[in-house]
């Protein structure tokens, strides 16, 4: 079912996760939060990342966006080594509230990254106005975030994520704060504005059933100090349901090897694939 990940050398090769470590030093006490990482993601690709609590799932993130130095190992994006933000990425975190600016209008959140980026004022509108539309909160630009719900606030910032064009899109539990309902209604506007805009994602989450259903492929981390445990290939239709991919038996079948893997992972702190 699986193929463990292998640094692949393919021109399509987007993102290079290449032998990340990253240990914290504080006080005396040092956690090595990931052990050894190296993954590969095509252009193009929806990449979910699954592992246990604590896996080391936000550090990872972390290095990939720039945001934290890796102790050993290499981030390559586009071919250019991640030494800061990178230009072409954006990031959607889990907690919309603190990512929103309350004092801004709903366009005013989603046009600030445009305007950091230079863009002229009539490309913004363009850009704004498509973004809004493509999350369903067109009629809601002049709002403020805090008159919005919870899942409304989210979608504002996968807007701003989507108007930004950028090449990859990093998702750090964008639903892990909102009601069953708005998480399912938000896992198919991921997969629809992936299919349209032929964004690359790469969604971490500590929900089996969603990465499941969102990936084309999983990758299962290790409890930390953490690795690669597995790298399994969703061979589910594109074309996806919420009621009708989650009670097929396929879709059984995949998340039962997953969670599998990650119950080995907990029972066996060492366990190797
Ligand atoms: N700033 C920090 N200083 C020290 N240790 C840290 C720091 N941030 C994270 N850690 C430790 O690193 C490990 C991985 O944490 P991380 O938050 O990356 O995991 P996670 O998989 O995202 O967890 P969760 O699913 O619970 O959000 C944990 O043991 C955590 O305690």
């Amino acid at each position: 079912m699986s193929t463990m990940s292998q640094a692949r050398t393919g021109s399509d090769v987007l993102l290079d996760v290449r032998g990340v470590r990253k240990v914290y030093d504080g006080r005396g006490r040092s956690v090595e939060a990931v052990r050894d990482l190296t993954f590969a993601v095509d252009r193009g690709e929806l990449v979910c990342v699954v592992g246990p609590s604590g896996a080391g799932k936000t550090t990872l993130l972390r290095c990939i966006a720039g945001l934290l130095a890796p102790t050993g190992g290499q981030v390559v994006l586009e071919g250019t080594p991640v030494a800061g933000p990178p230009p072409g990425m954006a990031v959607v975190f889990q907690e919309y509230g603190r990512s929103l600016f309350p004092w801004m209008t709903v366009r005013g959140n989603v046009e600030l990254p445009l305007k950091q980026k230079g863009l002229p004022r009539a490309r913004r509108r363009e850009l704004v106005d498509s973004a809004l539309a493509a999350v369903g909160l067109a009629d809601v630009h002049q709002a403020h975030p805090w008159q919005l719900s919870g899942g409304m606030q989210q979608r504002v910032a996968i807007a701003r994520a989507v108007a930004y064009e950028p090449h990859i899109l990093l998702m750090d539990e964008p639903f892990a704060a909102v009601d069953a309902q708005t998480r399912a209604d938000l896992e198919d506007l991921v997969r629809s504005l992936w299919q349209r805009l032929g964004v690359t994602i790469l969604f971490v989450t500590h929900d089996i059933d969603e990465a499941v259903y969102l990936g084309q492929r999983v990758l299962v981390l290790s409890s930390s100090p953490t690795v690669v445990l597995d790298d399994v290939r969703i061979d589910l239709p594109a074309e996806r349901d919420q009621l009708g991919t989650r009670s097929s038996s396929r879709f059984a079948e995949l998340r039962a090897h997953v969670f599998g893997q990650i119950q080995r992972a907990k029972d066996e702190p060492r366990f190797q694939p």
